[in-house]
């Protein structure tokens, strides 16, 4: 079953472009990554999705409900990190938590006190006191508190250290395992690669591809790079598939994308002392997609 779809759904505020024509699903049980560089549309998405905002034009449901007619009930079941989180400073950390699960039809004391201890946070401060860190940990609490079937996170790692961004990853897959389907906008694309099973990647509030991780990685480049014998000339390597291309003297780089064979057969013409063939990481698939658009 989809627990988001998305049909066509449209963003624009005056003139400006928001998103445009935005289709897609998730499903159930996915943890699905959300990515593209800053302004392509990833929190105009997720806040027209929450009912943040109203969508210019299109539609979207969440667990098969439209957003609009059914905004506060499908909202009860979702847990939500914005980008930015902003608290009344007064407040102790732990009066803002019992108010955030006051909205839950449920005692939600005891996974709020896991949650803190997992994520040590001292839930006596005043939010005045916290650092940045421990603020977004407070929005985490808050997100996580309910157990709820739907976990949307808007870029959620800025301000954690990286043994937090650690804990806060294992607790996002168990969530997963638990049942919980997430989404997950980030321009960080390693963390993304290590948890997502599909991704959509949108630019200028289009989106561009939809793929499943392995996808994305399998059908992508490879980087090579040979260390010869002797000078290698350029025109060995005037295949197709063959891009980025660096000739210093005797060593050689380039990516390459086809019949592994046919690149295989080139390198085997060549006396080679050295040779690495390596997974890109999503971060140059990802680049090489926005250059070939551009
Ligand atoms: N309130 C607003 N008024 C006018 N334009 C806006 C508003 N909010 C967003 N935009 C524009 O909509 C586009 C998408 O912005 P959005 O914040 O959704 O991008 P994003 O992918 O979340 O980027 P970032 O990673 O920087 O948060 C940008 O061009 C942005 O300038």
């Amino acid at each position: 079953m989809s627990i988001i779809e998305l049909q066509q759904l449209t963003k624009t505020y005056g003139s400006a472009r928001g998103i445009k024509n935005l289709s897609f699903r998730v499903e159930e049980g996915e943890i699905f990554g959300f990515i593209g560089p800053n302004g392509a549309g990833k929190s105009t998405t997720i806040r027209t999705l929450l009912g943040l905002i109203y969508p210019t034009s299109g539609s979207a449901k969440i667990f098969g409900k439209d957003i609009l007619l059914h905004g506060q009930e499908i909202k009860k079941e979702i847990g939500y990190l914005p980008s930015e989180v902003f608290y009344y400073d007064n407040m102790k950390v732990k009066d803002l938590l019992h108010y955030s699960a006051s909205f839950y039809k449920k005692d939600c004391t005891k996974r709020m006190n896991e949650l803190a201890a997992l994520l040590e946070l001292d839930v006596n401060k005043k939010i005045d006191d916290l650092s940045l860190g421990n603020k977004k940990k407070v929005g985490i609490v808050q997100g996580l508190l309910h157990e709820p079937r739907l976990i949307i996170l808007d870029e959620p790692t800025s301000g954690l250290d990286p043994l937090m961004q650690q804990r806060f990853f294992e607790l996002l897959l168990e969530e997963n395992k638990k049942g919980s389907t997430i989404l997950f906008s980030s321009h960080i694309l390693s963390e993304v690669q290590r948890l997502c099973h599909r991704v959509a990647i949108i630019k200028e509030g289009e989106l561009v591809s939809l793929e499943k991780m392995s996808t994305l990685k399998a059908n992508n480049y490879k980087r090579f790079k040979l260390e010869a014998s002797t000078a290698v000339e350029e025109s060995s390597f005037a295949i197709e598939g063959v891009t980025e291309l660096v000739i210093r003297d005797k060593e050689v780089s380039f990516m390459y994308k086809g019949n592994l064979n046919a690149i295989l057969r080139v390198i085997a013409s060549i006396e080679i002392a050295n040779l690495w063939i390596e997974e890109p990481d999503l971060e140059e698939i990802f680049m090489h997609y926005y250059e070939k658009e551009a």
